[in-house]
């Protein structure tokens, strides 16, 4: 079964601590190991990663493209905080690379500060999972997994 990547962008490694009433208190690590026990109940492999930096990212979302084309991934679940909202290099990456994206945030950023309304990458993405807690991860998952299943890659 193809791998499901989780990628994470700046910031979220402060989950659990950070503005803990707006992000909750469970941490990156809390997330992964949910993550993991879905995408174990699925039968896909995960791979779950974080950084702050946007190149990497970048990098990232290439490689898994490249997986998507070679059949062994179905895509990504991304988080990618503030990058959200001001990256066009993100949003260039899911084009140019063609990786179904699932765009998660843990909270709800439309009643949240104007700015945060804004996202290059929900245009982009097959769809969108906001303001559900941490908990919008695993739901992301199983978007894209049934998504795999009803044979629509790409
Ligand atoms: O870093 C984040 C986290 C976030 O993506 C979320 O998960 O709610 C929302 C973004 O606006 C913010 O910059």
């Amino acid at each position: 079964m193809p791998t499901i990547h989780v990628v994470n962008g700046p910031n979220l490694n402060l989950l659990g601590t950070r503005e803990p009433e707006v992000y909750g208190h469970e941490t990156l690590a809390d997330v992964e190991a949910r993550c993991r026990t879905l995408t174990d109940s699925l039968g896909h492999a995960l791979v779950f990663r974080q950084s702050n930096s946007e190149g990497t990212l970048v990098d990232w979302l290439q490689d898994i493209g490249r997986e998507v084309a070679a059949g062994s991934a179905l895509g990504v679940v991304l988080n990618a905080g503030a990058y959200t909202h001001t990256s066009v290099a993100l949003r260039d990456a899911i084009v140019g690379a063609s990786v179904p994206t699932i765009e998660v945030h843990v909270s709800n950023v439309h009643a949240r500060e104007e700015f945060r309304h804004h996202s290059y990458l929900s245009p982009v993405a097959i769809g969108i999972v906001v303001g559900f807690g941490t908990g919008g991860y695993e739901l992301a998952i199983r978007g894209l997994a049934e998504r795999g299943r009803d044979g629509r890659g790409g």
